[in-house]
């Protein structure tokens, strides 16, 4: 395992958002374009050290150029590039031609090194980051977590937080409180109702958070490196909040951007960048086994 977080944890550049869910709480996140997030000025397409000395790639699973809305897909992302010119007038391209394709109810992974564009391509899905080509259908309404969970709650009590995106569904009471305790039930929160967020532990506010765009019945949720600041029993309690919230629904589809291989376990599929770059779409365990094979040719490399 050890090797595997050298793969995957060499550049430790920024984490560059900081928006608060309250924005997202009010405009469903299918409208925020407008929304222009702090990036990095630091240079794209970072490389790690590691993967530069890997052997060439196995081929990447080819995806379907069909139509850009499929009823079978709940993100479908064509040929996607993003770019940004810095300052100084710098290019910097950060997606180049990436294709993603997530059937509905299941939950994928996005994985990578740091710095290969994970973060850049889950904005571009929710619509927070105008792709430069390509073409995205993301099924809405769609919502966006971030990974530190302080950002995720803004009211007193679980409750009240779960329930704070509803205000715009003109529901009764009966019927906020029924959708909250069902999103509660899905994330495994159902005995935290009356709990002051603040005394709740990083993941519980995540599941807290979750569970807040499953009472708005999001159909997709765009998770970013939700466990990154948590310790090891939050990041699985996480992670199994996800899993259960989609067995609950059934049309409810995550992709969740990580770094951690083991989280794989959970997941129907994963997609694997580098460099900017889809380098594979498949099940995961097709990923899981190519990358075990990436990881020992690479600790040969180094034993040498
Ligand atoms: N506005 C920007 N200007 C310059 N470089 C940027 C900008 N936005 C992103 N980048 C760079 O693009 C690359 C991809 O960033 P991104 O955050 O998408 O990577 P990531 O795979 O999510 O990384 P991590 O795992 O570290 O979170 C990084 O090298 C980053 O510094």
């Amino acid at each position: 395992m050890i090797l595997l977080k050298q793969l995957f944890t060499v550049d430790t550049t920024n984490k560059n958002l900081a928006f608060h869910r309250t924005l997202y709480k009010h405009s469903n996140c299918s409208n925020l374009h407008c929304c222009s997030p702090t990036m990095s000025s630091s240079s794209a397409l970072m490389q790690t050290s590691a993967t530069q000395t890997l052997p060439p790639l196995h081929a990447t699973k080819p995806t379907s150029n069909s139509s850009v809305v499929s009823p079978n897909y709940a993100i479908n992302g064509r040929n996607l590039s993003y770019s940004v010119t810095t300052k100084q007038g710098k290019y910097v391209p950060i997606l180049n031609d990436c294709s993603i394709s997530i059937p509905n109810g299941q939950l994928w992974m996005l994985l990578g090194p740091n710095g290969c564009g994970k973060s850049t391509l889950l904005k571009v899905l929710a619509g927070l980051l105008n792709p430069n080509n390509g073409t995205v259908y993301v099924n809405k309404p769609k919502s966006f977590v971030f990974q530190n969970p302080d950002h995720q709650v803004v009211m007193p009590t679980v409750e009240a937080d779960v329930a704070f995106g509803l205000g715009k569904f003109n529901l009764t009471e009966v019927e906020v409180r029924s959708r909250v305790a069902k999103a509660l039930e899905a994330v495994g929160m159902s005995d935290y109702l009356q709990r002051p967020v603040q005394t709740l532990s990083g993941g519980q506010k995540q599941r807290v958070a979750i569970a807040g765009a499953l009472a708005e019945t999001c159909k997709v949720l765009l998770l970013d490196e939700l466990t990154t600041f948590l310790d090891e029993q939050d990041q699985i309690g996480v992670i199994k909040a996800v899993k259960s919230s989609l067995d609950c629904s059934k049309d409810v589809t995550a992709l969740w951007v990580t770094h951690r291989l083991e989280e794989l376990e959970y997941a129907d599929g994963a997609v694997y960048m580098e460099d900017g770059r889809v380098i594979m779409h498949s099940d995961a365990s097709s990923v899981m086994g190519f990358l075990k094979e990436r990881i020992s040719s690479y600790s040969q490399q180094i034993n040498f």
